[in-house]
């Protein structure tokens, strides 16, 4: 799922050296010229786009070139794909919340599902965890940060979030590149453009989570996921800024020890781990040269020139709907900042003002998500339609 973007093409790159694990099918959003790309190489049974357009511009072009793949789209036609029997295995890749039907339904049917998607557990981290355990679903994490604290857990942390606290782990370190304006001053983040912001000084990633790094949304996100995937609260989520990107996260046990897993920056690394769990194998990327890598530096963020990063540990210890909240937010004023309609400044500013109007309740539904979901995205497109242009500079 999510096959043409950045984690699908490193996923598929990783199979492409694994001849065991065979593709029954691919799905993504619009960009059909790669997926027949992907059609011709990986010989899918089955496609999905999930834009109709690009749906018939596929099948036409897989007609012309005789190749016997289905061809289907929508969302409905995703969850099928990412449910079918046929199927072991999903990688869980689309980015926001469009990815979350698909990578739920993976796990309601029971799959091992490569959770790259960390929206899908932002907005419904317990009612996820909830239908593995109630379906059986092995969820691995894909997000760099995660897959490395699973990597530190033992092995019973890893088969169940139950054993996590009796495995003695006292908290787990998210590690932070701080991203693009690690060092920008307040002013110069005034008027910074979409293509700075997409700049990542250690990761090629989508356009999405790169402005999520660069405003540090995406360590707020990546909190409040670690609390769903590895069941901790808050107190035991610590964000620690490592500008090389070179330890991907620890866990630190109450006996002191502290373990960390490290390798290049290279989402590879996890995607390869997670598919061979709890085996090895191959993924492509280069081996760490510790004595050629730059110093490692440690470090607190800053939460005043990154609110995001506070507005989003906020939202995990509020509960309720306000991570639903924060994300719609979220996705909505990076779309509208990556379109230029307003400045990098006003993400935060659209963020908390969603937080501050939209109630929260308990307890969380699926309905009630779809619905908070829907209003936040509703309020913060409001406030974008009302600011003049280029007046954020
Ligand atoms: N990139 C990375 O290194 C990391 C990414 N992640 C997470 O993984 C996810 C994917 O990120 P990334 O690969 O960077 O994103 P990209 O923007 O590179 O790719 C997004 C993928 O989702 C597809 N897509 C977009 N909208 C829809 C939709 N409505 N329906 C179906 N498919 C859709 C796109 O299809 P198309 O292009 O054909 O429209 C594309 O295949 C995100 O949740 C991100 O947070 C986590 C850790 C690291
Ligand atoms: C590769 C990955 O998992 C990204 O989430 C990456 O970690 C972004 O880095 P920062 O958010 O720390 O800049
Ligand atoms: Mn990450």
């Amino acid at each position: 799922m999510g096959s043409t973007g950045s984690v699908g093409l490193s996923t598929l790159d990783v199979l492409r050296r694994q001849q065991s694990i065979s593709v029954y099918a691919l799905g993504a959003g619009s960009n059909w010229r790669l997926m027949l790309e992907q059609c011709r190489e990986f010989r899918p049974e089955i496609v999905v786009m999930e834009d109709l357009m690009a749906a018939e511009q596929l099948a036409a072009a897989l007609k012309h070139e005789k190749l016997d793949v289905q061809v289907g789209t929508g969302q409905t036609a995703l969850c099928e794909i990412a449910s079918a029997s046929e199927v072991s295995i999903v990688m869980a890749a689309i980015v926001g919340a469009a990815g979350l039907p698909s990578a739920l339904a993976a796990v309601m049917s029971g799959k091992t599902v490569l959770l790259a998607n960390k929206e899908s557990l932002v907005m419904a981290g317990r009612l996820f965890t909830q239908a593995a355990k109630d379906s059986g679903a092995t969820v691995l994490p894909i997000d760099s940060e995660h897959n490395a604290i699973f990597q530190c857990l033992p092995l019973r942390g890893q088969q169940s979030n139950d054993q996590i606290a009796p495995s003695g782990v006292r908290k787990v370190v998210l590690t932070a590149s701080g991203g693009p304006f690690l060092h920008a001053s307040p002013d110069q983040l005034l008027s910074v453009t979409p293509e700075q912001a997409c700049r990542h000084p250690n990761w090629s990633m989508g356009q999405k989570i790169s402005v999520d790094s660069a405003s540090m949304m995406n360590k707020g996100l990546e909190f409040i996921e670690a609390c769903y995937l590895f069941d901790l609260n808050p107190d035991q989520v610590k964000v620690l800024i490592h500008p090389q990107s070179i330890v991907h996260s620890m866990v630190e046990y109450i006996d002191g020890s502290v373990l960390a897993q490290l390798g290049s920056p290279d989402m590879r690394v996890p995607i390869a781990h997670a598919l061979a769990w709890p085996e090895r194998i191959e993924s492509g990327a280069s081996f760490l040269d510790l004595a050629a890598s730059p110093d490692l530096q440690f470090m607190e963020p800053d939460m005043e020139r990154f609110p995001c990063l506070e507005l989003a540990i906020a939202a995990a210890r509020a509960g309720g709907h306000a991570p639903v909240v924060l994300n719609a937010a979220n996705e909505i004023a990076v779309a509208g900042f990556l379109e230029r309609k307003l400045g990098f400044l006003q993400i935060p500013q659209i963020v908390e003002k969603c937080l501050e109007q939209i109630s929260c309740p308990e307890p969380v539904s699926m309905d009630m998500i779809l619905e908070v979901d829907r209003q936040a995205r509703a309020m913060a497109e409001d406030m974008i339609l009302g600011f003049r242009p280029g007046s954020w500079c």
